[in-house]
């Protein structure tokens, strides 16, 4: 007998891609379990398979950087952070912080189903009674119009999002006059594509400027001390904590004055949640 749940839950990583660099991710979690049926009639309980896997991958990966261990000049030291990341390509980064922000992985390049096959291994070693076989899926959410990528950490953040490089996925929605705008939807999800958002109160160490310096963005939180450096180009910098709700004002604010048309703006922090931002009289016309 095989047993599945779709949309158990989410992941949401950064992940250190060795041809686009630091992206972040949300990926759509499923898993089947293969098994026999106990007297009750079930292989394992619904209302025990969700929070069994969602601990493990909660504990694990959920709101770490994945860091493909054999990617092209990538290094790993200690440090007294924790761990300490260099890359060289396709650009460089330097990442600190404490070991469990990190995910490292014994490959090239990270890809979901490798991730999910890795964990598929992990959840096997102990596995609940009668379950024979555990295969994990991870998908993306599919997103038919604007979408972007980007990693950030929210050193308020009392939970795991105060990790310096986490991501997300996300969609972005923009009304104006009446009407969705696909246009600026797609060039604004241009701009925040693969970039990392820096809080501004943050920055360390401004460098030289020009978009080949680089910034430090450096703070203390619960978890620990947290450090990156990454260049300019690859960064947006906003005047307040990267909070979705902060996104969507930055957003609105942006485009309204770049458009000089009051717009309202809906951003995802990642799969199905986030902030709107702007008048809704703006979505209907008249
Ligand atoms: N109102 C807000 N709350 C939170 C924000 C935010 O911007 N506005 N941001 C975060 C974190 O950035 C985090 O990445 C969001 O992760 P989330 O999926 O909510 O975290 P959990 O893993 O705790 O949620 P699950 O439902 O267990 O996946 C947090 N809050």
């Amino acid at each position: 007998m095989t047993l599945f749940v779709n949309n158990l839950t989410h992941l949401d990583v950064s992940l250190w891609c060795p041809h686009r660099g630091l992206i972040g991710a949300s990926w759509h979690v499923g898993v089947e379990l293969d098994g026999q049926l106990g007297e009750d009639g079930m292989l394992f309980d619904f209302g025990q398979v969700k929070p069994w896997v969602k601990s493990h991958l909660d504990s694990g990966p959920d709101h770490t950087l994945l860091v493909p261990l054999e990617a092209p000049g990538l290094s790993v030291h200690d440090c007294s952070e924790g761990i300490c990341i260099r890359t060289t390509t396709p650009y460089p980064m330097e990442v600190r912080g404490p070991r469990q922000a990190f995910t490292l992985l014994p490959w090239k390049e990270v890809t979901p189903q490798r991730l999910a096959d890795h964990y598929s291994t992990v959840l096997s070693r102990r596995p609940p009674p009668r379950v024979e076989a555990i295969r994990l899926e991870l998908h993306d959410e599919a997103i038919e119009d604007a979408a972007f990528t980007y990693s950030h950490g929210l050193k308020h953040h009392e939970g795991n999002c105060q990790r310096i490089a986490h991501g997300h996925r996300s969609r972005l929605r923009i009304w104006a006059q009446g009407s969705r705008q696909p246009e600026l939807e797609s060039a604004w999800a241009e701009r925040l594509h693969d970039r990392y958002l820096v809080t501004e109160d943050d920055i360390a160490d401004a460098g030289p400027p020009g978009p080949r310096g680089q910034l430090t963005i450096r703070y203390k939180a619960a978890q620990g001390q947290f450090q990156i450096r990454l260049p300019r180009e690859r960064c947006i910098i906003m005047p307040t904590p990267t909070t979705v709700e902060h996104i969507a004002a930055w957003l609105s604010d942006g485009i309204t004055s770049e458009s000089e048309s009051e717009v309202r703006v809906q951003a995802f922090e990642g799969i199905g949640k986030g902030a709107f931002s702007g008048p809704r009289s703006v979505m209907a016309n008249g």
